[in-house]
């Protein structure tokens, strides 16, 4: 269990967290969110004692983490899977390591087995791939059986393999009881492995919650592809939705859930649907609603990501897979002849 109450960092004029108070339960995958800047890693440096907080204080397993007897017994972190000597061999980087922590030199040959190094443990560390560094550094974390684990970003840059080998590896250990607190910007991959959510923006708590819990907080989209897009919007009008432009030709977003009824609507009034798909929203979505004014530089240009949709700057912009809604810019009505009940079916 980590216990964050009141916590604050000032770096001179510069406040990096301000007033936090969460706990991470054990048992569980909690993501660390926040935009660049937010604070995240200030907290984590405090949580271990690597940076003395302004005010407030963080509990590892009861206690400030210096204060335990044998703190790699408590808590491990993951910070920087970079840093290690690459003449090092990795069993005798991990022994240096258990020395170092007290901890006997048999557990090397266990937290070895545990991320799949044992074959490659007499190799020098230098020539490592950036996966195989990752995995060595969670060895590292393991040697001492902590019942706290922290991540700071343990996905960045590798693999596909890689980064699904490293998410079943964090729910293994929450899953084994432990304290999991994970760090990352890869939205998409913390709705996959995290079941909790710590959101921070300039340093404040925006929201502690579950991934489920805060990705409801979004509207689900349905987008339409019909031939008779203008005449479709129309008839959804009258029937009480707002449909609304994707900018993709052809295409209606409507706000809800209600796909169900779209299907009928267009049913009874002979219109022919090249598409009918309800879009659920994203943790990306949740995130960038409830963090929009916490990003420390923003351009001003709307954002694409990797599948190529547009949204970053907008508060709940449907990103779905039909494209993203332009909010506020509705069909036209009268723009195109509506073809009368019992006309095409
Ligand atoms: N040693 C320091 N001296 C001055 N300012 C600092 C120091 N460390 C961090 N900051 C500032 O505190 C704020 C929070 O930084 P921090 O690195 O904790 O954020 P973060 O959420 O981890 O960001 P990122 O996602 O980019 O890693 C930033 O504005 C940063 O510039």
């Amino acid at each position: 269990m980590i216990e964050v109450s009141n916590l604050t960092k000032r770096y001179g004029q510069k406040t990096a967290v301000q007033d936090l108070t969460f706990s991470v339960k054990p048992g569980r995958v909690t993501g660390f969110l926040g935009p660049n800047g937010a604070g995240k890693s200030t907290t984590m440096r405090m949580i271990l004692g690597l940076d003395n907080p302004t005010t407030g204080h963080a509990l590892v397993d009861g206690k400030p983490f210096a204060d335990h007897q044998h703190p790699s017994r408590v808590a491990a972190a993951l910070l920087d899977a970079t840093w290690v000597h690459p003449s090092r061999p990795a069993r005798a980087h991990l022994e240096a390591q258990a020395a170092y922590g007290n901890i006997p030199a048999s557990r090397v040959n266990e937290v070895l087995d545990l991320v799949g190094l044992r074959q490659v443990a007499k190799k020098k560390v230098g020539g490592f791939s950036l996966g195989m560094r990752q995995r060595l550094g969670l060895a590292s974390a393991m040697l001492g059986d902590p019942k706290v684990l922290m991540f700071d970003e343990p996905v960045n840059g590798l693999d596909p393999e890689g980064i699904l080998w490293v998410r079943n590896f964090m729910k293994a250990r929450a899953k084994e009881g432990r304290t999991v607190l994970v760090s990352s910007h890869l939205l998409s991959e913390m709705a996959l492995t995290a079941e909790d959510l710590i959101v921070i923006g300039k340093g404040k708590l925006r929201a502690q919650t579950s991934v489920h819990d805060l990705v409801a907080t979004q509207e689900a989209t349905i987008l339409v592809r019909t031939p008779d897009a203008t005449a479709f919007a129309e008839v959804l009008r009258h029937n009480g939705f707002d449909p609304q432009s994707t900018g993709e030709a052809q295409q209606i977003a409507v706000k809800g859930k209600n796909i169900e009824q779209v299907g009928q609507l267009a049913f009874d009034n002979n219109v022919l649907l090249h598409q009918l798909y309800l879009d659920q929203p994203s943790l990306e979505q949740a995130f960038m609603a409830l963090t929009q004014d916490d990003v420390e530089y923003r351009t001003g240009e709307p954002i694409a990501d990797d599948a190529g949709q547009v949204g970053g700057g907008q508060a709940g912009a449907g990103q779905g897979a039909g494209g993203p809604v332009n909010p506020g810019q509705q069909f036209a009505p009268g723009q195109q002849n509506f073809p009368q009940q019992g006309g095409r079916r």
